[in-house]
């Protein structure tokens, strides 16, 4: 361990994205992990859940505890929305920095939070603190942030691939489509009937189409691109797969001479996790399994045929990464000055 690390907690260690946050960390150069929480495993050594981790993690489990946490100067949640809300605050007075992986910071207004998450904030005084840690929109403000709002897994997906549209001006913003597909590790451990393997293998369906939670923060985010609200549609499915999430993206193009290619070339020249894929490209899941990249590709099909002005966005990232654990640790690079990298390299899986 080098002697820049920090003291680093984990909230919520034994969830999904809290084991895939672990799996990143122990392979982090200036981290010290102290502290991992879950109720149910308190007491338990980590490696009794998790034995990959045995000789890499060697701590047991122990309850959330405020002040035990505020021995770590950086404290990660990985819990359900409306948790990291209640003990933000104490944490923050006590000098830690905060990565929350869940919604309880994203949104910038208090009732549109409670409208779609079904109670009050409990500290919505912060929300304006709060810097959404999408790092190719965000990147500096992120590196000053101590409370930093890890954007979700459809956000992360269907933003990424809208942002350098809306950026440009080249796009009608009333009229945005956004199809999205994600594996069943996107809905967490915890059980649940819908996503057992009877339920969700050999199926394929929608949810969420009369309005998921998702919109609001998507929406936020692209009217700070567009410069208005825009108008998207924006509809998740659950599709047998465990880890992925696949984004198909309609947009009425009102500048049908832009090179859209060159266009998100240009937008995300130099970004270390972001890979616009050659023209004619379709991305698939597999190829960001385990890994923090978000690969795009941009196509006009009607162009040719009918001059129709229609651009079609494919994105894929894997939902428990870019879309969760290695976008917090992109961001906790941010903030303490290390290569934004760092940890996160070579984590592509070429045989899925
Ligand atoms: N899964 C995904 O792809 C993504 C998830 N997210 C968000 O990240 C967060 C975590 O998701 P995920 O890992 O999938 O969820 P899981 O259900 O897999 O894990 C939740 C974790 O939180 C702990 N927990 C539950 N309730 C509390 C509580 N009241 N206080 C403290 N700890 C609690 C659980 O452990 P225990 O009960 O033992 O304490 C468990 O470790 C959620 O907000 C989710 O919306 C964001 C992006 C993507
Ligand atoms: C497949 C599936 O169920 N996915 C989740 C999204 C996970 C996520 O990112 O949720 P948060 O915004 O709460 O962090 C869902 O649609 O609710």
């Amino acid at each position: 361990m080098s002697q820049h690390s920090i003291r680093v907690g984990v909230v919520g260690a034994n969830g999904y994205t809290g084991i895939e946050l672990l799996r990143l960390l122990v392979n982090h150069p200036h981290v010290d992990i102290r502290q991992v929480t879950s109720r149910a495993e308190a007491g338990q050594p980590v490696s009794a859940s998790l034995p990959q981790l045995a000789g890499r993690l060697d701590l047991a489990f122990s309850a959330p505890d405020a002040a035990a946490l505020a021995e770590c100067e950086l404290v990660f949640f990985t819990t359900p929305n409306a948790t990291a809300m209640h003990m933000t605050p104490a944490l923050l007075e006590a000098g830690c920095r905060v990565i929350d992986l869940s919604a309880d910071f994203r949104l910038h207004d208090a009732a549109v939070w409670s409208d779609w998450y079904g109670e009050a904030h409990a500290c919505p005084e912060l929300l304006g603190e709060a810097v959404y840690g999408l790092p190719e929109l965000n990147r500096e403000a992120v590196r000053q942030a101590r409370l930093v709002a890890n954007p979700g897994c459809y956000p992360t997906a269907v933003s990424l691939a809208l942002l350098p549209l809306l950026e440009a001006a080249v796009a009608d913003p009333a009229r945005l489509i956004a199809d999205a597909k994600s594996g069943v590790s996107g809905a967490g451990r915890k059980a649940n009937l819908g996503t057992q393997f009877c339920e969700a293998g050999e199926n394929f369906k929608a949810y969420g189409a009369a309005g998921h939670r998702h919109l609001p923060e998507i929406v936020q985010t692209l009217t700070a691109a567009a410069g208005s609200q825009p108008v998207l549609t924006f509809v998740p499915h659950l599709v047998p797969m465990i880890r992925g999430i696949h984004a198909t993206i309609y947009a009425e193009l009102n500048d049908t001479t832009v090179d859209l290619q060159a266009l998100y070339e240009r937008r995300y020249a130099g970004e270390p996790f972001v890979s616009v894929e050659a023209a004619g490209s379709h991305p698939e899941t597999r190829m960001v399994r385990g890994s923090n990249h978000c690969r795009l590709a941009v196509h006009r099909p009607d162009a040719a045929y009918s001059g129709a002005s229609r651009a079609v966005v494919l994105a894929v990232i894997d939902n428990l990464v870019k879309g969760a654990a290695g976008q917090a640790l992109q961001n906790m690079n941010l903030m303490y000055g290390w290569p934004e990298t760092a940890g996160l390299d070579n984590q592509v899986a070429l045989i899925p």
